[in-house]
């Protein structure tokens, strides 16, 4: 159960004593928003973060016997990296999500083998403008720097990545930060989205997101819950 609810306009706070049970709780209001989506448009899109914070969520999400067939799947973003890497974050799906009854969804990853970032992104702006736009579901996660999906504060595109008015689907990061180059759905995908979940644990990311929603200086994560269309449904446990 929720252990305590703060509200604010542009987010509402979920707090879980144990981190299974946020994972089952948020399973459940993903799974129930999928299933709503399908029913009145005969199909349902997902996106969601890597990192280490998603697998029990994964997990727990897998085994709901929802239509999953009828589900498409995406990333919100995705290090440069083959599929066969620790780092990638569409293997973390495939082994912790596409499992059990969530075999049945369609998996379209963001990173093409391709020789530059900047190629891939074009590639993948073609490939992901097919998908059932908007989202249903967009899961993001949020590092103690306040960036959420590949928005990096030192991203050397950032104003670009955040603009909310964008008609990209999907766009490099270069950011010394974020590890390797990455890609990331634009911040205007993701706020379309008709239920936008953020999914943090520990104390330091309870700190950093106050500290993001007090701060002058404008974190990511504070764009994005700035430029959401519904209030971000945040879900944390220590
Ligand atoms: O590819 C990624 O890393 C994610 O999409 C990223 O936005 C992640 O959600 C945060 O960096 C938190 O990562 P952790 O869960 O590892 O703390």
């Amino acid at each position: 159960m929720a252990r305590e609810q703060l509200n604010s306009d542009a987010y509402n706070w979920h707090a879980f004593a144990e981190r299974q049970d946020l994972a089952a709780a948020l399973a459940g209001h993903v799974a129930g928003r999928l299933t709503a989506a399908i029913d009145e448009r005969g199909t349902a899109l997902l996106a969601v973060s890597g990192g280490t914070t998603p697998a029990k969520f994964f997990a727990s999400l897998s085994s709901i016997p929802i239509a999953w067939n009828k589900v498409t799947v995406t990333l919100v973003d995705e290090r440069c990296v083959p599929v066969s890497s620790p780092r990638s974050n569409a293997g973390l799906v495939a082994a912790n999500l596409l499992q059990h009854a969530a075999a049945a969804a369609r998996f379209v990853p963001l990173y093409q083998e391709a020789e530059s970032v900047g190629n891939t992104s074009e590639a993948d702006s073609r490939m992901l403008r097919s998908l059932p736009w908007p989202l249903d579901v967009v899961v993001l996660g949020m590092g103690t720097d306040g960036h959420t999906a590949s928005f990096f504060p030192d991203a050397d595109n950032l104003e670009t990545l955040l603009d909310p008015s964008s008609e990209r689907v999907v766009l490099p990061v270069h950011a010394t930060s974020a590890g390797e180059p990455r890609l990331t759905l634009s911040l205007a995908r993701i706020v379309r989205a008709g239920f936008v979940a953020l999914h943090i644990e520990g104390e330091d990311k309870r700190t950093a997101f106050e500290s993001a929603m007090a701060s002058e200086t404008r974190k990511p994560i504070r764009a994005v819950l700035d430029a959401a269309e519904k209030p971000v449904q945040v879900f944390w446990a220590p």
